[in-house]
């Protein structure tokens, strides 16, 4: 019977995905690449959390960057590549992490992530000058709030092109360096808890479709590239303390955020760090296509 499942399933497979082979068991580019990369790391407490490769974070001067690319390196990252559209103004940040961890390579290239041929060059760039690419977090976004009534089409399509299909552009350039170094890969994207709930009260409809594109991005990338040991997993954050959350008629929204979030406050970027860190590391070798809300307990609310 399980047999007759089993061939039924691959008639299936054959049938509605010819150019696609489902990994069936553990794939061996996965298992192949944890153990290259994670030697020590099998049953030790500290070697479940560690990461291994050169990663590139997009959007990589931003708030919450800047502190997930800390993380990322203190948990052993060999190389570091920021992509921002804007690096200059976080020189002094750089500095600081690049005396904080002098034996790592830090790279940075300003580039728009909506530019197909700049991401392209800029990954290239990091196999270069890191010799691979392992990890990529996207973390390039932009906000805008407007009545739907109201809402110039050219912000509706600012605000999709930077933050889903940037995003898309950016996996895809980072997916097709690893696969052909066949070591397989991490990818997170950033989604939001608005790719979950509509946000209130400030009226944020482009950027809503935008993160809620994300996550069906996340899942399609996830089984596309299992195969070739890629996860792609999401993160969904709730209301953080950056500057994201200081524009123009924000300030009141805050003060609604707070008293609708269970845990009365912001989150802080420091408290998306360890989510990074779990999805690069040993410890989620089996998480794929996953989603992980962390925003305080406000969509349960
Ligand atoms: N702060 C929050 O409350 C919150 C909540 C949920 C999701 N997020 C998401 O987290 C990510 C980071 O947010 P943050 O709070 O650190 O904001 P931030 O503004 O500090 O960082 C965003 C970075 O993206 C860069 N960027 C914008 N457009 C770009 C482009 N076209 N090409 C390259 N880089 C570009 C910016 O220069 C900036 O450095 C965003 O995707 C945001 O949507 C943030
Ligand atoms: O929903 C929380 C965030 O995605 C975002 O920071 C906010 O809506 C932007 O103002």
């Amino acid at each position: 019977m399980a047999s007759s499942h089993a061939s039924d399933r691959d008639a299936l497979t054959k049938r509605v995905l010819p150019e696609m082979t489902l990994a069936q068991g553990r794939s061996p580019a996965a298992e192949a690449r944890i153990d290259s990369l994670h030697p020590a790391a099998r049953d030790s407490a500290a070697g479940r959390f560690s990461i291994a490769g050169n990663a590139v974070i997009t959007g990589g001067t931003g708030a919450i960057a800047m502190v997930v690319a800390r993380a990322v390196l203190q948990h052993g990252a060999s190389g570091l590549m920021l992509i921002d559209l804007n690096v200059e103004t976080s020189r002094d940040a750089i500095r600081a992490l690049r005396d904080e961890f002098p034996d790592v390579k830090i790279e940075t290239r300003e580039v728009d992530v909506t530019d197909e041929e700049a991401v392209t060059k800029a990954i290239d760039e990091t196999v270069q000058t890191l010799g691979s690419v392992d990890m990529l977090v996207c973390l390039a976004g932009i906000v805008g709030c407007a009545h739907a009534l109201d809402m110039p089409i050219s912000q509706w399509r600012r605000v999709l092109d930077v933050n889903t299909t940037g995003a898309f552009i950016c996996a895809q350039a980072a997916a097709r360096a690893m696969v052909s170094q066949g070591n397989g890969g991490r990818i997170i994207l950033t989604a939001s808890i608005s790719a979950h709930r509509v946000n209130f009260p400030q009226p944020q409809v482009a950027y809503n479709v935008s993160k809620g594109a994300l996550l069906m991005l996340k899942s399609s990338l996830a089984a596309e590239w299992a195969r070739y040991g890629i996860t792609v997993n999401s993160i969904s954050p709730g209301y953080m303390d950056t500057v994201l959350n200081e524009g123009e008629g924000l300030a009141a929204a805050r003060k609604v955020w707070n008293e609708r979030n269970p845990a009365g406050r912001m989150g802080l970027p420091e408290e998306l760090a360890g989510v990074v860190v779990m999805m690069l590391s040993r410890a989620g070798s089996y998480m794929n296509g996953a989603d992980v809300v962390v925003d305080g307990g406000g969509h349960v609310f």
